[in-house]
């Protein structure tokens, strides 16, 4: 029996989120992704996951679903005031990359829960720093195609894990879904490992 709705089509979220315990099913959840001007990376992710959430919350209203709680979230890399999503194309892929190598940057991923009392936010910072990448191993990198679909174009559970010196933070954070903050926000809707 569903519990939970999980307002997401990335295949890591689906991952981490089986770990919590929870029993959920997958909704697609399209949103807008665009910054506002001068918008502020944290407000920006945290209306990110606000906005796949409420979408979801929509979905369930429009198709006659049950009301269960929908989780959503959303991953950006930040260096220094800029967000970098995920990569247009193979140069824009390619120009992420130089900037993070041989530097530290923040992950911010951030988490809503809308439920039938409103919606709960949580958002997890880890920094981490990058060894120097030279052309070639940036350029064999982007040809594997790993990092198209990723927020700073790498993934840490992937070949871009050779490339992490140094993590504050957290792992699953990172990977776009951090759990010690989602059994936090499930646990408090009674639900997952942690409710126990
Ligand atoms: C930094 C990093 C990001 N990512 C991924 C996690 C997210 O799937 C993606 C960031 O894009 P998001 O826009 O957060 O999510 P998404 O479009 O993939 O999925 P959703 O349907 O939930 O909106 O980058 C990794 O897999 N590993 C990493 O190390």
């Amino acid at each position: 029996m569903t519990q939970l709705y999980l307002a997401s089509g990335s295949p890591r979220r689906k991952e981490l989120l089986a770990q919590t315990g929870v029993i959920f099913e997958r909704i697609a959840a399209p949103i807008d992704e665009t910054p506002l001007p001068n918008e502020n990376p944290r407000d920006y992710v945290i209306r990110m996951a606000v906005e796949k959430a409420e979408s979801g919350w929509r979905h369930l209203l429009q198709m006659g679903l049950a009301l269960k709680p929908v989780l959503a979230s959303d991953t950006s890399v930040v260096l220094g005031d800029e967000i970098l999503g995920k990569p247009l194309d193979a140069a824009d892929a390619t120009a992420m990359l130089k900037k993070l190598s041989g530097s530290t940057h923040e992950v911010l991923t951030s988490l809503a829960l809308r439920t039938e009392g409103g919606v709960e936010t949580m958002l997890n910072v880890s920094r981490v720093t990058f060894a120097a990448l030279t052309d070639a191993q940036i350029a064999a990198y982007v040809a594997s195609g790993e990092p198209m679909d990723k927020a700073g174009a790498y993934g840490i559970q992937g070949v871009g894990g050779l490339f992490v010196a140094h993590l504050d933070g957290s792992y699953t954070g990172v990977m776009g879904l951090p759990l010690y903050e989602t059994a936090q926000l499930l646990a408090k809707q009674g639900l997952g490992f942690m409710a126990a």
